[in-house]
């Protein structure tokens, strides 16, 4: 209408809800203290890994994502009854995955998305989230995430002893500042193109101070200042160009490292561009990588994997959330428990055969 004015901000926001703040999540869903020392535990582990003062292999294991809380605490109960038999060579941390980055569409995770329904019940996601990793942490294991939201964290991260940022955020600066602030060690993955320089760079970025907006626990918009996180690292998930699990990548990749003059180390995932995400080559990926690991690297500090109760994955049908199978992936393809078990044993005498290279050294 001439001489209306017109809307000029939120122009497309078409509805905005009330966000329950992380402080009163966390009184609702308090750590306990058992739990706590989990989390510390884990984040210990890991770091001295990192260090290269602990030389078992970390082992962040687990289904892609989270949606059925039911399924994924079966999960954490069955390796929770398994670690021990490995706990000597491996550090396993529970990948409890809540955010899924898509390459374009798709169910974004339990946090996004709790009902599977295209309701974005964020406030019962972020519930279910926190009670999940809770859960987790009763049985004994300490919980790997991605952070993609750079809110999220606030809810959540006092559970988590491992981090990730994703292969399609690892450039980004959010990301990385994000990554100078979170408490745990963090993995940046390469790119899905295959370049492992952006994720290298990543690392020398978060490990520094950095100044910029973010929330604060109350959940009030903050200017925040980091310390900077030493312990980050690369993940290799190879890409666009081909795997790149095998010696001569890992060789190339450690050589980039030592050059920006960064501890020389690695973390391999066996899925996504490892894999070309048929669950049937993780296991191929994981054996070429104990054998690495018998030969004496030890530039190969941990592995990734995607591993759930059944194999393979099921599509989400809209509206059909109930008739999805239980403990099956609804993002990428998963292991199968049993393959997943001799993956672990195979990954723990790899260690043993390092340590004896290292003896006779
Ligand atoms: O691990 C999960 C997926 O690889 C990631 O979210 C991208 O999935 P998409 O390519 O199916 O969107
Ligand atoms: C999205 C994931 O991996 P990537 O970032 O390597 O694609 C993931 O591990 O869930």
């Amino acid at each position: 209408m001439p001489g209306s004015p017109r809307a000029l901000s939120d122009v497309r926001i078409t509805r905005s809800r009330p966000l329950l703040s992380p402080a009163l999540l966390r009184d609702e869903l308090p750590l306990p203290d058992e739990s706590a020392q989990v989390v510390v535990r884990g984040r210990d582990d890991v770091t001295r890994i990192l260090a290269g003062e602990d030389d078992r292999l970390l082992v962040v294991v687990g289904p892609c994502s989270i949606h059925d809380p039911e399924a994924g605490l079966e999960y954490a109960r069955n390796l929770a009854a398994f670690v021990p038999e490995v706990a000597a060579d491996l550090c396993v941390v529970m990948r409890v995955y809540f955010e899924k980055p898509r390459t374009t569409l798709g169910w974004k995770g339990l946090i996004n998305d709790p009902d599977l329904d295209g309701s974005y019940n964020v406030n019962k996601g972020l519930r279910t989230a926190r009670k999940v990793l809770l859960d987790v942490l009763a049985t004994g294991l300490p919980a790997g995430c991605e952070f993609l939201d750079p809110i999220i964290p606030q809810y959540i991260a006092d559970t988590v002893s491992w981090g990730a940022i994703g292969a399609r955020t690892s450039e980004s600066q959010v990301h990385r500042h994000l990554a100078s602030g979170l408490s745990m060690p963090v993995g940046f993955k390469n790119s899905t193109g295959g370049d492992v320089q952006g994720a290298i760079d990543a690392i020398g970025a978060a490990a520094v101070s950095h100044v910029f907006t973010g929330v604060t626990e109350d959940g009030v918009a903050a200017i925040l200042t980091t310390s900077g996180n030493p312990d980050c690292h690369v993940i290799l998930r190879g890409g666009q160009t081909g795997p790149n699990y095998d010696a001569s990548n890992v060789t190339d990749a450690l050589g980039r490292l030592a050059k920006a003059d960064l501890r020389e180390h690695v973390v391999v995932d066996a899925s996504h561009g490892n894999s070309g995400k048929d669950h049937l080559r993780q296991p191929v990926v994981a054996a070429d990588v104990a054998t690495q690991v018998a030969g004496g690297q030890r530039g190969i500090v941990g592995v990734m994997l995607e591993s759930f109760l059944e194999p393979g994955r099921q599509n989400l049908v809209e509206g059909a959330a109930d008739e999805l199978r239980y403990g099956q992936s609804i993002t990428d393809a998963c292991m199968g428990w049993e393959p997943t078990v001799e993956v672990l044993r195979e990954l723990a005498a790899g260690v043993r055969a390092r340590r004896s290279v290292a003896r006779t050294n």
